[in-house]
């Protein structure tokens, strides 16, 4: 049975990086998916304007939809604060498997918990079974057709508050035009749009960022 892309770039990282430095381990990544094989981590373009968000934001508690093989967990866990954690919801089994190892490998594994299932299931669930009060923090990386769903979600779980910062994936490429449509023509939500590239290509990209208004 052949490995796959994902086995792959973990493999790559378990040979070549710092075990207990995430900062090895994300270079680790890049330097993989930019000369060997392409893969959808957020890359480190776009990954510098998640570091200054988070960094802003300070979270205590974050929210990752889509984990894919744990890059951007372990980037944004790397800069979480004592006490903080990022909860990343994959719903598909071999990318959470991935991710739970290179998550581990990097050291971070106390700051991050890897919830396996769809976002429209777990989101519902965050109060109640994983003790959330309200998410400061929420980086949007899965189907971009499910951005404005989980976003009105959010509020319908009362999960948001005042001040509480999304920051979107891909609003250009692959592209969420009805999300960038709902956030910026809602009266609750403050945009801010920030160009960039697609990870590891010349393609045209952009993050959004936008901060609930309550
Ligand atoms: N509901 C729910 N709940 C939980 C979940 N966990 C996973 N999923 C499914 C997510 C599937 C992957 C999402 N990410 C992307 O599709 C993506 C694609 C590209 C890209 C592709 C082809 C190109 F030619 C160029 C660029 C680049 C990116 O940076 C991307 O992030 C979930 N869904
Ligand atoms: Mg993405």
């Amino acid at each position: 049975m052949n490995q796959s892309k994902e086995q792959r770039i973990l493999n790559f990282v378990l040979q070549n990086a710092v075990r207990g430095d995430p900062c090895s381990v994300v270079d680790t990544i890049d330097k993989y998916c930019s000369q060997k094989e392409w893969a959808m981590n957020v890359g480190n373009e776009k990954g510098k304007i998640l570091d200054k968000t988070v960094e802003e934001v300070n979270p205590s508690v974050a929210l990752e939809l889509g984990t894919y093989c744990g890059y951007s967990a372990v980037r944004i866990s790397r800069l979480l604060k004592a006490g903080a954690c990022l909860l990343t919801v994959e719903f598909n089994p071999e990318f959470a498997a991935i991710a739970k190892q290179m998550i581990e490998f990097a050291g971070v594994q106390d700051k991050v918990k890897l919830l396996e299932g769809p976002s429209e299931e777990i989101i519902p669930q965050l109060k109640k079974k994983y003790e959330v009060d309200t998410l400061d923090f929420v980086f949007l990386d899965h189907w971009k057709d499910r951005y404005t769903p989980d976003t009105i979600l959010l509020q319908e779980c009362n999960l948001l508050r005042k001040g509480s910062v999304l920051l979107a994936d891909n609003v250009i490429f692959p592209g969420a035009p009805d999300f960038l449509n709902y956030v910026r023509k809602s009266p609750h939500f403050q945009c801010t749009n920030y160009p960039s590239h697609l990870e590891y290509m010349q393609v045209e990209d952009a993050m959004e960022k936008a901060v609930f208004l309550g």
